[in-house]
């Protein structure tokens, strides 16, 4: 382990003088299911290979529930959901929760603890809400629960977003993706060559 850098880490606790979060005007509103991510998207989006998480929205038009229904392409252990496809789930539905409040953010850290194991078959339910938002950075937290919304908790995590605008997908996103979500060559080439 000689030659492995240690990269380090941050907190991603939220300040304790934050401000409350408010749901964004364009965002749904409480009993409505939230939008996909876009229509590609792995974590929520009808598509092969896809998680199929949906979401709601809560009477405080801020957090979310999900469901996730655990089939057997999902498994790590034998019969049981992989850990990396339980924090996948919970990157989409926290991710889901921060667009209520935000328009457009991306994972910059998230931590996850493992309760109990979760059997395929299952349905895993999660609430993810916003904690705080404070400059770029949105604060989020969540709970899956085994069955039913407030059964036996599967997992817990916490993530930090980082607000992005339209120029972090045009720089990074394949050209025939954002092609495909109306931007131009030359739209997508300026903002490659912008520092
Ligand atoms: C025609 C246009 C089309 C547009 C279409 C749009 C469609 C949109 C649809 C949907 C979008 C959402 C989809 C969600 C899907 C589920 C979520 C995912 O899977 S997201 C993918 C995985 N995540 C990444 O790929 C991020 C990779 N990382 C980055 O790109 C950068 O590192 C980024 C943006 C996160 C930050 O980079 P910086 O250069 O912009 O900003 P810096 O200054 O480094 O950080 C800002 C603040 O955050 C803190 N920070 C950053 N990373 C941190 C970390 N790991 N831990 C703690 N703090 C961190 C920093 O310390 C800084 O804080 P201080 O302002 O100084 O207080």
């Amino acid at each position: 382990m000689g030659n492995v850098r240690r990269v380090p880490t941050s907190t991603i606790e939220p300040p304790a003088d934050a401000e409350a979060p408010r749901r964004h005007p364009k965002a749904p509103g409480p009993g409505e299911r939230t939008r996909e991510h876009h229509s590609q998207c792995r974590g929520c989006a009808d598509v092969p290979g896809s998680l199929r998480i949906r979401s709601w929205v809560e009477d405080d038009g801020v957090s979310v529930r999900s469901r996730f229904d655990v089939l057997d392409e999902h498994q790590g252990g034998p019969g049981l959901l992989h850990g990396g496809l339980l924090m996948t789930a919970f990157d989409d539905a926290l991710g889901t929760a921060h667009t209520q409040v935000v328009r457009a953010a991306v994972t910059a850290r998230m931590e996850t603890d493992f309760r109990r194991p979760v059997p395929v078959g299952t349905t895993l339910w999660l609430r993810s809400r916003v904690d705080a938002v404070v400059g770029r950075k949105v604060y989020t937290s969540g709970v899956a629960y085994l069955g039913e919304l407030d059964g036996e908790v599967a997992g817990t995590a916490r993530a930090l977003f980082v607000k992005v605008g339209a120029e972090h997908f045009l720089k990074h996103s394949r050209p025939e993706d954002l092609e495909a979500l109306g931007a131009s060559r030359e739209v997508i080439e300026a903002a490659r060559a912008a520092p």
